[in-house]
């Protein structure tokens, strides 16, 4: 590593913070159907001390690259595990993109199809308001065709969709090509 690249101890720290969370993700062959290595996060969730570590990963990746944001919105269901974490923490709203058919009043909705299998996505239309920065989360991008559903409804609904963050990225299935934002991943496969 030549001098200029050399990391500062914070930078260090983040690095063996996220090989910790790396080494404590499960990993399922042939789930939820054959031909899918299914990588679990609840595996993080059962341990306290690992998810104040993703935490604080997660706290740290929106105060590096999304400064900007007012707002989290999270897809159902596990980015609801994260998204509500991080807004609590920054003071900012949370906003949940929900599986079809759950959410009450005017919703707007969006079909895609993800990794494995097809669904709709929904956001109460009220709940964006115009120009809004919105940054969305979820725990893992593999085709990303869940975020691309979910930005989209963001921008039906005339929001301003900043960037997304995931914990998981699943490079070989090239989902970050369907996103036009700025993409973080933080541990990637
Ligand atoms: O990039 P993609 O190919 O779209 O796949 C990623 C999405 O798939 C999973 O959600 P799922 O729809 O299985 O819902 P769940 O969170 O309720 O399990 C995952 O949590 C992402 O949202
Ligand atoms: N490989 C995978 N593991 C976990 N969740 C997923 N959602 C879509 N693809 C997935």
């Amino acid at each position: 590593m030549s001098k200029g690249s050399q990391l500062t101890d914070e930078q260090k720290d983040i690095t063996k913070k996220i090989e910790l969370i790396k080494k404590n993700i499960g990993l399922y062959p042939d789930f939820p159907v054959p031909g899918v290595s299914f990588r679990d996060t609840f595996s993080i969730l059962r341990q306290p001390n690992l998810f104040n570590t993703l935490k604080s990963i997660l706290i740290d990746a929106v105060q590096t690259h999304f400064m900007e944001a007012e707002c989290i919105a999270g897809l159902d269901a596990r980015g609801f595990l994260i998204g509500p974490l991080i807004a609590l923490e920054l003071r900012l709203p949370f906003i949940p993109i929900r599986k079809q058919g759950k959410l009450p009043g005017k919703v707007t909705s969006e079909g895609y199809t993800k990794e494995y299998g097809k669904d709709t996505v929904e956001v109460q239309t009220d709940s964006v308001t115009p120009g809004m920065k919105i940054l969305v989360v979820d725990d893992l991008l593999a085709t990303g065709g869940s975020l691309e559903a979910s930005c989209h409804l963001i921008e039906k609904c005339q929001g301003d969709v900043i960037g997304c963050l995931v914990i998981i990225e699943i490079e070989s299935l090239h989902g970050r090509s369907r996103l036009h934002v700025p993409i973080h991943s933080i541990v990637k496969y």
